[in-house]
This record gives C-alpha cells, structure tokens and sequence, in this order.
C-alpha cells in the first residue's frame, strides 16, 4: 500500500473522520463541494494537521498523533497544485524551475524542456511568478510540482482551471504516469467525468467521510451511489469483432466474447477488424423467453449478476459473455420477479447500437419528430426550435 491515512479532524463545525487507503495507481478523489476534498489533500501534503490519527507513505510516518511526529511539508516527498496555490514571489519562472528541479525528491524521471514545452511556459521563463495570470500560475505550479519527482502527486481540480489546450496534451501523460513516470495521482474534483479521463479507480467522499472506494465498476453497484456521483445516464461501450457483412439483412455482425451483435451494416470494416460500440442500457429490453414476431434482431441470452437499486430505476447487470447493463423501472423488475442468477434475454434493436468513431458527429445532426413532420436539425438550433 502507498499510502494509509486514518485522521480525525475539526475545523469549526466541519468533522473529517476519514479512513482510506491509496496503492500506486491514480486515483480520483470525489465528492461534492464542501465534502472535505481540499482538507484530505491538504493532511497528506501536511499544509493541514489533524487533531489525531495517523499518515504513512511507503511505509514512512507522516504524522502520528501518539507518537507526536508531524514531517515538515518540505521534507514529504508528495507534490501538489492546489486550487489555492498563490505564490507572490518575485523570483522568475525560470528561477523557481530550477530550484524545484535541483530539489528533487528522487531520480529525475522528466526533463525541463520537456515541461516547458508542453505546458507553454517558454514565453514567460522570465517573468516574475507575481506578474503571472491565474492559469500561468498554475500551469508553473504544475511544472514545479512534476519536476520534484514526488511518490505522489495531489491535484485538485487542476483540468478544469488550465483549460482543454493543455488538458488534452497533459492528460495522457498523467494518464501513463503511474507506469511510466512511478508517479501515481490523487486527483480530487466535483466532476466524475473530469476523474474518469484519468483513472478508474475512485475514493467518493460525502461530508467528511469516505462513503465508498474502489473501481467506479465495483462503487456503481451499491445503492444509489450513481445518483451521488451525478450520473443520470449509463452506457455500455463494447470492444467488437468484425465477424462479416450480411448486405440482404442491412447488418454487420460482430462479436465480443460469447456475445453476438447484429450492428448497422458497415462494409469498409474489414471482417476480424475491431471496432466499439456503444449501447444505452436503456434502450435494452429484457424478456425471461426467447421472442418470436418482433423486430428487434439481437437476443442475447445471459444470466442476472446484480440488480442496482439507482434510486427510480434499477440496473441489471447481464452476463452475455460481456457484461450488459440494462436499464428498466422498478415496476418491471418487479412484475418480471427478476432475480440473480436468472437467465434472461436482452433486447436490443440494430438501430440502437451506435459505432463509438461516430459518437462524435452525431450531436451536431438529429431529428427530431413533431408528429407527422421531421425536421433535420443542427444541434444550436434544435433547442430554439423545439
Ligand atoms: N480554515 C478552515 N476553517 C474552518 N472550516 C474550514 C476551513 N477550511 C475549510 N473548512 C470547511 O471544511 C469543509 C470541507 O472543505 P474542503 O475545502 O475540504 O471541501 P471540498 O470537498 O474540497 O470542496 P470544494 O470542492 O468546494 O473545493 C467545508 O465545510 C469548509 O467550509
């Protein structure tokens, strides 16, 4: 284990009693505003000291209440960019580089040049940190942060202030860095999409405590935690295989595993070529018998591995050779009797199954039915028209 930390503390009315574990992956850290984010961030890097507990890294004592050891910020080989980071030195972009640079905690894994280069910061190397702009500023503290090659990096919420120009170029590199730079993250946000750019594994905190850890797959199947974590719509993305066109059905058919697709013919893929496909769990029907006389070209038979309560509808999760998540209201799981273990069918129409490349261009052109007239809309118009 990386880092083990079980801390109490009081801040006026605020009471953290957080007990939670990190190993050497990134690892998203996330709640809502006021949940206690910042205050975890900030006990791990020592600019905070709780009022009793315990926070080991690697093994090394970081502050233990019983013992009376409290490790300087200085001395913790941790990085971190917080939201609040404000340095009015005057001392030169350049200058506070290097310094950080020279003061690495361990053997250098990236280069200066390299960090200047891809975070932009060849123009303002002379500039005093004083006279920077907020995203500058935070774009050295970054810089700064990386070139100490910590054993761990906090970030909070650090994406959304750079902006998407650099978020997209830094984001694969932190998204490798715990292979490849032995650095892992904690990445604290309000934002579950911003977490799951770059990584799977998640703490979710809620008023001081840690409610539940682990991968979004495994924290997704307790009750109501999709509806915490703010999401309102699951998909299911599957990695297919080609297996061949059938032009007289209109159909390409593929497969993953034991689970057989019949998509919307697409002849330029090649056959044994891979592509993803992406299904909305509620555009899956489920039926405990195989139907006759329907329209709908895929059955996929499989059997129930959990039903998640997610508040007004409940999540199936089939096993079809790949998991598929259906979703469907309470009252049909509950005229269904639907239980685990079950074998059930899982209805799912051709036209329902969307190619992953094409996810991109389909918002900007929809149709939208007014009854007896269809119109083809551009996205920015759509919502004034409707
Ligand atoms: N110096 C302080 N003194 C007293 N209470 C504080 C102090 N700093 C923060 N708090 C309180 O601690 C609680 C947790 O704050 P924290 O900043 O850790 O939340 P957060 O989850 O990071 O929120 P956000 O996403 O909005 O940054 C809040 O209720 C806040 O008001």
């Amino acid at each position: 284990m990386l880092l083990e930390m079980n801390v109490r503390l009081r801040r006026g009315n605020f009471v953290l009693n957080s007990q939670l574990a990190l190993d050497d992956t990134n690892t998203g850290l996330f709640g809502k505003t006021g949940a206690g984010k910042s205050t975890i961030l900030g006990l791990i890097a020592g600019t905070i000291q709780p009022q009793s507990g315990r926070i080991v890294l690697d093994g090394k004592l970081l502050f233990d209440s019983r013992k009376g050891i409290m490790m300087p910020r200085e001395q913790r080989p941790i990085s971190a960019v917080f939201q609040t980071d404000i340095t009015r030195s005057t001392e030169s972009v350049y200058g506070t580089l290097t310094s950080a640079f020279n003061r690495t905690f361990a053997p250098r894994r990236l280069k200066l040049e390299f960090l200047i280069e891809i975070l932009e910061l060849e123009a303002i190397l002379d500039c005093p940190l004083i006279q920077l702009s907020a995203n500058e500023r935070k774009r050295v503290t970054l810089a700064r942060a990386l070139l100490k090659s910590p054993r761990l990096l906090l970030l909070d919420e650090t994406f959304a202030s750079l902006g998407e120009n650099y978020r997209s170029q830094l984001l694969p590199l932190l998204r490798r860095s715990q292979d490849e730079l032995d650095l892992p993250i904690l990445y604290a946000s309000q934002s579950l999409g911003e977490i799951l750019e770059l990584t799977e594994q998640l703490i979710v905190m809620d008023k001081g405590q840690v409610l539940r850890s682990g991968s979004i797959g495994e924290i997704a199947k307790h009750t109501g935690v999709l509806r915490h974590l703010g999401v309102r719509q699951v998909d299911n993305i599957i990695p297919v295989t080609v297996i061949c066109h059938d032009p007289s059905a209109g159909t390409t058919l593929a497969h993953c595993n034991g689970l057989h697709l019949a998509l919307r013919i697409r002849p330029e893929l090649p056959v044994n070529s891979q592509c993803k496909v992406v299904i909305r769990a509620n555009d899956v029907a489920l039926s405990r018998t195989y139907m006759t006389g329907i329209s709908i070209q895929n059955q996929a038979k499989g059997r129930i591995c959990a039903l998640i309560d997610n508040n007004d509808s409940i999540l199936v999760q089939i096993d079809c050779g790949w998991t598929i998540l259906a979703e469907i209201t309470r009252g049909a799981c509950q005229q269904m009797a639907l239980t685990e273990g079950q074998e059930v069918y899982c209805l799912i129409k051709t036209q329902a199954i969307i190619y992953l490349a094409d996810l991109d261009i389909l918002p900007h052109q929809r149709i939208v039915s007014y009854g007896n007239n269809y119109y083809y809309l551009a996205l920015e118009n759509a919502a004034a028209n409707e």
